[in-house]
């Protein structure tokens, strides 16, 4: 480490902590405070690059000067956090300090609500409430802050358990991030305990198959992922899954709308291709009235779609705009008049071979005017000197010594790669193996397009 880089990265977080607190005073708002619960600002999208800096300096800054041996202690360890949240999203513990408020309440109390032992609960609220989810308010008394704030479904006590657990993330403009949390701290994360037995294992790991994976060794379903949610004894986690896919369209700043000129289709249907209960579908119906839409999906998710249009808006379904369709992506694609085929979160999925078929199959039934587009992440190397030229709105270089992708700014790409390999034997992809996966699919790439802050991108197709 040279004492440059030091004072380097102390400058880049100087001067980014003045911008921000430059533009919380334009807009006459103080800074929030970590205790207090999240609320979306208007203004926070001028906050992202001056913020995706100051994390990425920090946090820099805390692996130049740390003991290596203290962070490795810390990062091994982190498995505790994520199961911690995991317990805490199951036991309902971010309603119950909703409900309590500012004043908190002592860990007896919450243990009695969330009928679960106290003494475990608090030592795993102290565990959180030390990396800032959650806070300590008193001994034993613990309050809600601005990260335990986002584990909440938006259901009080009374109705979860009214509705029932498996009900708990079907409140009418959830976010869906408390199902985003518990769904990567049940299923992905017990999978990712046998990651190791994986890797060093060279049948299991060097295989293509999807049912060589770290989720088989845990599980040992029958099929897939998505055939072991189909099953009815995970219908709890599949209502969660189609929830959690809704946390992760709100959690991005990619989405639907961003990824096309919308207002450029005038005939023909747009087709959200295993499109889940339709969370971008909505996005879409919501803001564009003049839109068709068909949301395709399996049987089991269709039934959770029809649920879910009919609590968020029953009018797209009544008036015949919005339709769901049980349709295996495997096969040939039913609708001939499409504008627009899109497809979110779908291929990534999918080895090499198997997202090829997918796209094969939709190609015989789009005409000359259809136009393909893929949301997805497009990952970035962490090494200078080997940005992708990708066209399109560029991403600002990081000053150095940052890290090229911005360090932990954009972890959640890597994360997803890695529920990729750990659930399906997929992957994330870089734009090259973007490039290589599309050819000879009968689809040719014209455009990406990106906003800032997100590795998820738009990649648009035309049929060749
Ligand atoms: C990661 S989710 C993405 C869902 C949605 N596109 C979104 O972004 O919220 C992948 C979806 O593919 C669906 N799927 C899996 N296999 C399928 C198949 N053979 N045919 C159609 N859909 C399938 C799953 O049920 C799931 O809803």
């Amino acid at each position: 480490m040279s004492s440059n880089d030091l004072s380097t990265i102390l400058d880049i977080i100087n001067a980014n902590v003045s911008s921000i607190q430059q533009i919380y005073a334009k807009n006459q708002t103080s800074v929030p405070s970590l205790n207090e619960p999240y609320k979306p600002l208007a203004f926070e999208p001028e906050l992202i690059d001056s913020t995706d800096l100051v994390v990425a300096a920090a946090t820099q800054l805390i692996a130049m000067l740390r003991s290596p041996v203290i962070s490795l202690v810390a990062a091994v360890g982190g498995q505790h956090i994520a199961t911690s949240i995991g317990a805490a999203e199951a036991t309902n513990i971010s309603e119950i300090l909703s409900e309590a408020g500012p004043k908190g309440l002592h860990v007896a109390e919450i243990a009695k609500k969330a009928d679960t032992d106290g003494n475990k609960l608090g030592r795993i609220l102290r565990l959180l409430s030390t990396v800032h989810i959650f806070q300590e308010i008193a001994p034993d008394v613990f309050a809600n802050n601005r990260l335990s704030s986002v584990l909440a479904s938006g259901k009080t006590i009374k109705e979860i358990n009214e509705d029932g657990i498996t009900n708990k993330h079907n409140k009418p403009g959830d976010p869906g991030y408390a199902a985003l949390f518990g769904h990567s701290a049940d299923e992905v994360n017990k999978a990712g305990a046998y990651l190791r037995e994986y890797m060093t294992n060279p049948t299991e790991c060097k295989s293509i198959d999807m049912a060589h994976t770290p989720f088989q060794m845990a599980f040992k379903p029958e099929g897939n992922l998505f055939t072991w949610y189909g099953e009815p004894s995970n219908a709890g986690r599949l209502a969660r899954f189609n929830a959690a896919m809704k946390g992760s369209l709100n959690a991005s700043p990619m989405n639907i709308l961003k990824a096309f000129d919308w207002n450029s289709v005038t005939d023909g249907v747009v087709v959200d291709v295993g499109g889940g209960t339709g969370s971008s579908s909505l996005m879409l119906a919501k803001e564009y009235s003049h839109l068709n839409i068909i949301v395709q999906d399996t049987e089991s998710v269709v039934k959770d779609g029809h649920a879910y249009w009919q609590r968020e808006y029953p009018d797209a379904l009544e008036n015949g705009r919005v339709k769901l369709q049980t349709h295996d992506f495997f096969t040939p694609q039913p609708v001939q008049n499409a504008a627009v085929f899109f497809l979110r979160y779908v291929l990534h999925d999918w080895p090499a071979e198997k997202a090829k078929l997918i796209l094969k199959a939709l190609r015989p039934s789009a005409t000359q005017n259809t136009k393909l587009i893929l949301l997805e992440n497009i990952v970035p190397y962490a090494i200078a000197g080997h940005e992708q030229k990708i066209p399109g709105e560029k991403m600002p270089v990081p000053p150095t010594p940052l890290l090229p992708n911005l360090g932990v700014v954009n972890l959640a790409c890597y994360i997803a790669d890695m529920h990729m390999m750990l659930c399906l034997n997929s992957q994330e992809r870089t734009l090259g193996e973007w490039t290589t996966l599309t050819e000879g699919t009968g689809w040719q790439l014209v455009d990406i397009k990106h906003v800032k802050a997100a590795t998820m991108s738009s990649l648009i197709f035309h049929p060749v």
